[in-house]
């Protein structure tokens, strides 16, 4: 099987309001792909879709073949990986970071009584040092910052060892060195063909990271542009989506963005 996720004809609506329109959709086994859209665009409805959290109104939601809504939900909880904000706000204050990250791989979000063997241990002090934060294996999750957080919370989502995996503006709230640490994980994770099948919703450019193959577009609850990233993140399309005039940039697999009048 070689397609990971596919939207079929797919509409959302709730309480008689259209949230998704006709949106037809697939992400192939090694493409990593980028959600762009303004705000209120359908961004977070369809990460909800794809986790199986909200159903369809019509149309297919399937997951590696198979239909969303019939795969039990713990198969779907490891099928499917989840990093975001709101997510490292709730993982045990008063474990270790490496408990939190070791017991993903059991898909807990913390650690009992359970044992791990020695290549999950050393999975997971590999994930920490991928992601900047080898230093704080031994500190308690609670004690760190937001930004310290986000950062075990994503090393901790690829430690689940899914199919795919949903990061929800991973690098938000983050300072400059701490961003660039975390795409340089994020572009050495996405060249390796071990990795998971990666979805990453963002509000910047600036927070793409290089390596990552294509860009879904949304704007209104419908599929504007999906494609390549190279053909389909241009400032005409990001013009369109935005209903502004908005100049594209990019070097060296980065990219960024600015209006323009
Ligand atoms: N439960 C709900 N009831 C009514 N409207 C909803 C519900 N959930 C989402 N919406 C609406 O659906 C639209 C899409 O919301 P969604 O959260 O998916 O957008 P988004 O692209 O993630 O936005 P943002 O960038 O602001 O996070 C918005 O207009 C939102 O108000």
């Amino acid at each position: 099987m070689d397609t990971v996720f596919s939207l079929n004809d797919v509409n959302v609506n709730i309480d008689n309001t259209a949230i998704l329109t006709a949106l037809n959709w697939r992400q192939k086994v090694g493409e990593h792909w980028v959600v762009l859209g303004p705000n209120g665009a359908g961004k977070t409805t369809l990460t909800k879709l794809l986790m199986g959290r909200l159903p369809a109104t019509s149309g297919s939601v399937d997951i590696l073949g198979e239909p969303v809504a019939e795969v039990p939900s713990a198969e779907l909880n490891s099928l499917v990986g989840y990093s975001s904000s709101a997510l490292a706000t709730r993982l045990p204050a008063r474990q270790t970071v490496l408990d939190v990250v070791l017991a993903a791989a059991q898909g807990r979000t913390s650690r009992f009584r359970e044992s791990y063997e020695d290549i999950d241990l050393e999975r997971a002090h590999n994930l920490l040092a991928a992601f900047s934060v080898a230093e704080l294996a031994e500190r308690l999750y609670g004690t760190l910052s937001n930004g310290e957080k986000q950062r075990v919370q994503v090393a901790r989502a690829f430690m689940a060892d899914p199919q795919a995996l949903i990061l929800d503006e991973p690098a938000s709230g983050l300072d400059l060195g701490a961003r660039e640490n975390l795409l340089m994980a994020l572009t050495e994770l996405a060249g390796d063909h071990r990795s998971p099948a990666m979805l990453l919703v963002t509000h910047h450019l600036e927070e793409i990271p290089a390596g990552y193959t294509h860009v879904l577009i949304m704007s209104a609850g419908r599929v504007l542009h999906s494609g390549e990233i190279a053909a389909t993140l241009t400032s005409e399309n990001l013009s369109e989506a935005f209903g502004m005039e908005i100049q594209v940039e990019s070097s060296q697999g980065r990219w960024w963005a600015h209006g323009r009048r």
